[in-house]
């Protein structure tokens, strides 16, 4: 099952929220690069944590998402790639809206092939070993900011916001 696209722009879910001191919604660092076949994605957070290794990332992908987005505390690592065209492959068949990667992504033409948006630091081509390591649906932190299974995370060509609940129209 497809993920139904969700009409937001994430500038505008910013300036309802600009005076807004809680941390209701969180906007990730500016680190991230674009790939995917969908340009804009939102859903509900669900979490990987694991340091390059993968295997709870394919775990996650071969299960349904059901709309939701997969994100990964990869922990930053920028020496091998968590999510190749195979995992988006699978991530797009399975119903996942999006995949946001704080660590690298590989094959870059198999992943902009595929509906699903991804977002991650940046490529490197060296695959992890699957060790079976890591956690799934914990809270993390991407780049600073925190991330809780059950945020919302809304993602277009402006970044990438974090709310506790859904703020789209
Ligand atoms: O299997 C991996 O480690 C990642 C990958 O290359 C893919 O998803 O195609």
């Amino acid at each position: 099952m497809r993920a139904t696209p969700i009409v937001f722009a994430t500038c505008d879910l910013c300036d309802m929220y600009k005076s807004d001191t809680s941390d209701h919604l969180r906007v990730l660092p500016p680190v991230f690069q674009h790939y995917g076949g969908l340009p804009r994605f939102a859903g509900p957070v669900r979490t990987v944590q694991c340091f390059e290794d993968n295997t709870l990332v394919k775990q996650a992908v071969d299960s349904p998402g059901n709309g939701a987005v997969l994100v990964v505390d990869g922990g930053g690592s920028l020496r091998k790639a968590l999510v190749g065209g195979n995992l988006a492959a699978a991530a797009a068949r399975n119903g996942w809206a999006g995949i946001v990667v704080w660590g690298c992504v590989r094959d870059v033409a198999e992943l902009n092939a595929e509906q699903v948006g991804i977002r991650a630091l940046g490529l490197n081509p060296m695959p992890t070993e699957k060790r079976n390591q890591g956690q799934t649906d914990i809270d993390v932190q991407i780049a600073g900011v925190r991330v809780r299974p059950g945020d919302w995370l809304y993602a277009d060509a402006d970044g990438v916001v974090v709310s506790a609940a859904p703020i789209h129209g």
